[in-house]
């Protein structure tokens, strides 16, 4: 659970946070192209929120700015109730890129031990984890092999479980189930509820329409704008159609 201390008027006082992510008006252009025009998403305790868009929409850069990887030309981006990146909160949050950033020339075994480490985690519970993780990813059996044999969809199912380490507060996927098959995918999606029952929240992206009815929340996405924030119910409702995959059409012919 994150705690936060404030000192107003002398006096320290002291909460939960129940924004774990907040973006109010943020903006970020790349030389002339405007990329985020105004975003405001929250991402509350204990929640899973999945922000779609089309390809290029911004979805990457929305969550480089909130992770501190791109400065945001305007507005403000909080994570854990601060502006990051901030060192001490890197263990509270479990980050996968899109692109896997792997030792290749480690096997499986050794990142997870790396960056187990770097999480603060002591050897026991190290130890207990990558077991876990390794069966909610199906890598137990490829421990001990070098990344650089790993096919494509066995790294992204490594960065998941590096992501997973030390039980974060928060969870930010970026694209988490790209080259995972079904049945696996399943078995991933109720892990992440396992999480959320616990209190992690969880901010994923996808292109897998139907993975966005499993979320509490979906943020769409249009060209640098949120145009809608609601329950997948709620919005299939609002837009009149039976799933999201019909909803994200339908918003998306309307911008056009
Ligand atoms: N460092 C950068 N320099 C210049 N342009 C960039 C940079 N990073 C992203 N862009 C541009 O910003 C736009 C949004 O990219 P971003 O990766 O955030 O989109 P996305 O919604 O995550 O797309 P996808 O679903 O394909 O991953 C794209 O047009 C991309 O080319």
């Amino acid at each position: 659970m994150s705690v936060y201390s404030l000192k107003i008027n002398g006096v320290i006082v002291m909460g939960e946070f129940t924004q774990r992510i907040q973006l109010s008006g943020v903006k970020k252009s790349f030389g002339p192209k405007e990329v985020l025009s105004a975003v405001d998403l929250t991402v509350n305790t204990g929640e899973i929120v999945v922000l779609i868009g089309p390809s290029g929409a911004g979805k990457s850069t929305a969550i480089k700015v909130m992770l501190g990887m791109e400065k945001a030309d305007a507005g403000q981006a909080l994570v854990l109730g601060q502006v990051m990146p901030k060192r001490k909160l890197l263990g509270q949050i479990g980050y996968m890129a899109q692109t896997d950033a792997l030792y290749e020339n480690l096997t499986a075994l050794e990142n997870l031990r790396f960056f187990g480490k770097l999480k603060g985690l002591g050897n026991q519970q190290l130890a207990k984890e990558i077991e876990h993780l390794a069966t909610v990813v199906e890598l137990s059996g490829a421990l001990k092999q070098r990344v650089a044999s790993f096919s494509g969809g066995m790294k992204r199912r490594l960065s998941l479980a590096l992501a997973l380490l030390g039980q974060p507060d928060l969870l930010i996927l970026d694209e988490p189930t790209v080259g995972i098959d079904p049945a696996l995918r399943q078995k991933i999606w109720a892990e992440l509820a396992k999480l959320k029952a616990a209190g992690t929240s969880i901010l994923i992206t996808t292109h897998v329409m139907s993975e966005a009815e499993l979320t509490d929340r979906v943020a769409l996405l249009f060209e640098g704008k949120i145009i809608a924030t609601d329950t997948p119910d709620q919005l299939e409702a609002k837009y009149q159609v039976e799933t999201i995959e019909e909803v994200f059409l339908k918003a998306e012919g309307e911008d056009k």
